[in-house]
């Protein structure tokens, strides 16, 4: 049985999620921290940090201390850490004792990186940091059958990578993992809508026109938004109408490069699991697997069946919690 202190963390480039057995998701925020500058004190995190984002007076910053899935800011993400542990402890109605935490890295990340989220890890307060890759983790999450001998193919599209991997009998048969996922379609609309209208937005407002009116590239009845922002011309503000015929261009360039990583992990599978692969299909996860039309999109294009996992923002979090139980047996067993 696990105990609340054994917790898994999903550390994401967008969202930072904790999770415990008995107590599902303790905690859910966006991975910013806003700091005084001056006096380097952080002021807030997670939800009341990203509502600073681009509204801060000078000596305020909101930062996201983690890109493309590793840390970019060590002692922010330490510090972002130590804040979610007080969290959690607040939430659990008792202190965080030296918990046991299983944490995901993206499967593309060097030693070093894998390393310095370990650290960060143990700078928090906990005793043992026991590592997961993160498509592992988010197929443990989706309920998929791991440890048995068949192909489980996962997409995890998060905010800073996306992960393509082909696991069977609890390891990754073939992966690939690339640092274009949300982060980069909300870059994208950014430099499209500067380009186009000469207008500047922040990436909060790339961001809500992504998930409202952003689609794949599927035909779909035209919808549109209205945004504000800075003519770059002018220096003033100026409204302007935008559609998702226009967004499906902006994002057309990445969302090819996800179908290409997709494309060649398929290509890369041993042909006994191909057989599985055409029965089972492929699970869409991580924030990605929400934008409108991209499970039909890739199902078009790939040509198997594609399913979305049931909750896409937490599989990560709720297969590295889950994890613990698998890590558990084993020490048992080595004893
Ligand atoms: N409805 C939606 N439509 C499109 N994108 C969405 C939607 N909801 C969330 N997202 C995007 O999903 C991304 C966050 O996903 P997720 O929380 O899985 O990433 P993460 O785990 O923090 O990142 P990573 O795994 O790369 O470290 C963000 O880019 C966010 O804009």
């Amino acid at each position: 049985m696990l105990s609340s202190n054994e917790i898994g963390i999903d550390l994401g480039t967008a969202n930072i999620l904790v999770y415990s057995k008995n107590k599902g998701i303790l905690l859910n925020e966006p991975s910013v921290v806003a700091i005084d500058s001056d006096t380097n004190n952080v002021l807030a995190v997670g939800t009341e940090a990203k509502n600073m984002i681009g509204k801060t007076p000078g000596k305020i910053v909101a930062v996201r201390p983690l890109k493309d899935g590793v840390i970019a800011d060590y002692n922010m993400t330490a510090d972002m850490l130590k804040h979610v542990m007080k969290l959690v402890s607040r939430k659990i109605g008792k202190t965080l004792r030296k918990p046991t935490v299983v944490v995901c890295t993206p499967s593309g990340a060097t030693s070093v990186e894998r390393r310095a989220i370990q650290d960060a890890i143990r700078s928090s307060g906990a005793k043992d940091v026991h590592l997961i890759e993160e498509p592992v983790a988010a197929a443990i999450g989706a309920d998929l059958p791991v440890d048995e001998p068949i192909a489980n193919v996962i997409v995890d599209i998060g905010g800073g990578t996306t992960e393509v991997a082909i696991i069977s009998y609890g390891g990754i048969v073939s992966c690939h993992s690339i640092r274009i996922a949300g982060d980069q379609l909300d870059e994208d609309i950014i430099q499209y809508i500067r380009k186009k209208y000469n207008l500047l937005i922040g990436e909060r407002t790339a961001e809500r026109m992504k998930i409202d009116i952003g689609y794949a590239l599927i035909t779909h009845e035209k919808e549109e938004i209205e945004i504000r922002g800075r003519d770059l011309v002018t220096g003033l503000p100026k409204t302007i109408t935008v559609s998702s015929y226009e967004m499906q261009e902006a994002m057309k360039e990445s969302l090819l490069h996800i179908l290409e990583a997709i494309r060649a992990t398929l290509e890369d599978c041993p042909p006994e699991l191909s057989g599985d692969i055409v029965d089972r299909g492929v699970i869409l996860t991580g924030g990605g697997a929400l934008l409108k039309g991209i499970q039909e999109w890739i199902c078009e294009e790939i040509v198997v069946p594609v399913h979305i996992a049931p909750s896409p923002l937490e599989s990560v979090a709720i297969g590295t919690g889950r994890s613990l139980t698998i890590i558990n047996k084993i020490l048992k067993a080595a004893k």
